[in-house]
C-alpha cells in the first residue's frame, strides 16, 4: 500500500478523488455472503482491487475457481467472471494477510438471532476483535450489516479500539456505516437504483465513505448526522413492513370468518393513492424483517425502556401464521373426515420469499417441523431446490412426483411460475384433492368448479 494512502482519513476530497480514480484504494469485503459477494463484486467492477474476506473455506475456493454461487442474482455472474479474470477481486480466509493490504474494510457480516429472538451480533464482535488486531492505522471501515443504533458507537467502537487503546476512533482509524438495502434476487438492479444511508462518526468519516460509494454506485447518498440514525433508518423501514404485513394478516384472519376474500379487498384498496398494499401469507420470514423487528425490539431492552407494543404485537401475529396455515390444513381435512396425524402433505415451496433460494427463517421451517411432529409424510417441491435435502427432507425432482398420492397440498411461496400451474393436476394425481393456498395463487371459483377443496388464507371458504 502507498504512504499516501496509508492515511486515507487524513487525505482531503480531491486527494481521495484522485487515489479513486487511480484505483489505488484497495478494499477487504468481509463477509462475502449475499450481501457482502455482490458488494465487492461491484468495488472490483469499479477498479479498486477487492479482497473478499470470509471464514467458509468452501466459498472461498469457489469463488478463486471462478464458481459463481448466488445463481439466483440476475447479471451478477457475468459481472463476477470479468473481476476474477482481471484479478480485481481475490477471495481469502485469511483476514490478517487481507487487513495489511488494504486502507477500507467494508463488514458485511451476518446479523441473525436466537432462538429466543435476541440478535446476535457475534460475527462483528469477532471481526471487530480481528480488526484491532491487524488494521493498518489511519484505515476506514464500513459497516453495512443491519445493526441496532448504538452497536456502533457503544460496542463496535470499543473492541476495534481495544483496551490496551491501540486504536482510537476519529483519530488512528474512522467508522461509519451505509446499511445495505438491496433485495435478495434483484441486487445488481437495487444496486443501481436505491438510495443508500451514510453515518459516520464524524463528519470526515461520512464525506471519505460518500466519496467511495459515490466512485463504486451511481446512486443517491443521503447523509445522516450520525451512525445510530442511518441504522434506525434501515431498521425504520423493514419493521415498517413487518407491521404492514402483520396488518394484513390480523385483517385476513377476520375476512375468513365474514366470507371476504382479501385479495379482493387489497386490490381495490391499492387504488387509493396512499395504501400501501402488503399482502397476507404463511409467516414472515427471511434474514431481515423478523431480525429487524427484533433489533428494535431489544435496542428498547438495552436501554431499559418499555418494549415498543405494536413492534411487538406485529410480530405476534406474524409468528402465528405458520400455525393458522396448519389450522386450515386440518380443517380441510377434517372435512373429508381424515385425520392429519399420518397424513401425506405436499409442501409447494420452501423459500422464504418469491423467486429467491433462500430459507433464512422461512415460514416453512415452522410449519415442516410440527407436521414432522404428527408423523405426516412430507414431500417438498421448490423451483430453486431440486433433489436437495431441505430441513432434512429430501426434495422431489418434479412437481408431479410431490403432488401424487399426497392428501393435501400446501402452498408457502408464490414462486412466479407457481402461477401458471393448472389446477386440474390436483385432480390428475390426487384421490381427494385439498390446496391450502397462504398466497392467493389459485382462483377460487376455479378449484370449486373442479370441485378441489380449498382453503386459503384471507380467502372465503
Ligand atoms: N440478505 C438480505 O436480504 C439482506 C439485505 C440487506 C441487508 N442485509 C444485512 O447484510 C448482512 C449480511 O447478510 P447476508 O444476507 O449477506 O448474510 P450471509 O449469511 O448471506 O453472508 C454472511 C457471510 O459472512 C460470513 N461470515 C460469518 N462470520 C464471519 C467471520 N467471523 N469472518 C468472516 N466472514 C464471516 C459467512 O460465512 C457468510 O458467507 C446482515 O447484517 C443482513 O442483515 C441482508
Ligand atoms: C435491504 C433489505 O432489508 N431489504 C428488504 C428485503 O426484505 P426480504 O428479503 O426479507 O423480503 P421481503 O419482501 O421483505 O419479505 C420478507 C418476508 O415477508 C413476507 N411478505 C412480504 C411482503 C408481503 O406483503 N407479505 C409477506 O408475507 C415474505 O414472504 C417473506 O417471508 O427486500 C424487500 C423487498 O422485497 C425490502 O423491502 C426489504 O427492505
Amino acid at each position: 500500500m502507498n504512504l499516501e494512502l496509508s492515511k486515507i482519513i487524513t487525505l482531503q476530497s480531491d486527494q481521495i478523488n484522485s487515489q479513486l480514480n487511480l484505483d489505488s484504494i484497495k478494499v477487504a469485503v468481509v463477509g462475502i455472503g449475499r450481501i457482502g459477494l455482490p458488494t465487492a463484486i461491484l468495488f472490483a467492477k469499479s477498479g479498486l482491487t477487492t479482497i473478499g474476506v470470509d471464514i467458509n473455506q468452501n466459498l472461498v475456493e469457489k469463488i478463486n475457481h471462478s464458481i459463481f454461487p448466488l445463481d439466483d442474482e440476475p447479471g451478477m455472474k457475468e459481472i463476477f467472471n470479468d473481476v476474477i479474470k482481471n484479478k480485481k477481486l481475490i477471495a481469502t480466509v485469511d483476514i490478517k494477510h487481507a487487513l495489511s493490504q488494504v486502507n477500507v474494510v467494508i463488514l458485511s457480516l451476518p446479523t441473525p438471532m436466537t432462538d429466543n429472538n435476541i440478535p446476535d451480533y457475534s460475527s462483528l464482535e469477532s471481526v471487530g476483535k480481528q480488526i484491532h488486531d491487524f488494521l493498518c492505522p489511519n484505515s476506514l471501515v464500513i459497516v453495512e450489516s443491519t445493526v441496532e443504533p448504538g452497536f456502533i458507537e457503544n460496542i463496535l467502537i470499543p473492541i476495534i479500539e481495544g483496551q490496551d487503546k491501540k486504536f482510537e476512533a476519529g483519530k488512528s482509524f474512522s467508522i461509519g456505516v451505509c446499511p445495505e438495502t438491496a433485495n435478495p434476487g434483484e441486487i445488481l438492479k437495487d444496486f443501481k437504483t436505491l438510495p443508500r444511508l451514510v453515518g459516520g462518526i464524524n463528519n470526515k468519516s461520512s464525506e471519505l465513505i460518500s466519496l467511495i460509494y459515490s466512485h463504486v454506485f451511481s446512486v443517491d447518498l443521503i447523509q445522516m448526522p450520525n451512525c445510530k440514525t442511518a441504522n434506525a433508518v434501515k431498521l425504520t423501514t423493514n419493521v415498517f413492513r413487518d407491521v404492514n404485513i402483520a396488518f394484513v394478516n390480523e385483517l385476513a384472519l377476520l375476512f375468513e370468518k365474514l366470507g371476504i376474500d382479501i385479495f379482493t379487498v387489497l386490490d381495490a384498496a391499492k387504488r387509493k393513492y396512499n395504501f400501501q398494499v402488503h399482502y397476507p401469507g404463511s409467516g414472515v420470514g427471511g434474514p431481515c424483517l423478523p431480525v429487524n423487528s427484533y433489533q428494535i425490539i431489544n435496542s428498547a431492552l438495552s436501554n431499559s425502556l418499555p418494549i415498543p407494543k405494536l413492534i411487538s404485537v406485529s410480530r405476534e401475529i406474524n409468528e402465528r401464521m405458520p400455525i393458522h396455515t396448519l389450522q386450515l390444513l386440518k380443517d380441510a381435512l377434517d372435512s373429508i373426515d381424515k385425520k392429519i396425524i399420518k397424513s401425506t402433505i405436499g409442501i409447494l415451496g420452501v423459500s422464504y420469499k418469491p423467486n429467491v433460494k433462500d430459507i433464512q427463517l422461512a415460514p416453512a421451517e415452522k410449519i415442516i417441523s410440527e407436521l414432522k411432529s404428527l408423523e405426516c409424510n412430507i414431500k417438498i417441491f421448490d423451483p430453486y431446490f431440486i433433489s436437495t435435502d431441505v430441513f432434512s427432507i429430501r426434495t422431489e425432482q418434479k412437481i408431479e412426483d410431490m403432488i401424487s398420492n399426497s392428501d393435501a397440498i400446501l402452498i408457502l411461496t408464490a414462486h412466479q411460475n407457481f402461477f401458471s400451474i393448472n389446477p386440474e393436476i390436483f385432480n390428475k394425481l390426487m384421490k381427494k384433492p385439498i390446496v391450502i393456498d397462504t398466497r392467493g395463487i389459485f382462483d377460487i371459483t376455479e378449484l370449486n368448479r373442479l370441485k378441489i377443496i380449498y382453503r386459503g388464507i384471507g380467502r372465503p371458504y
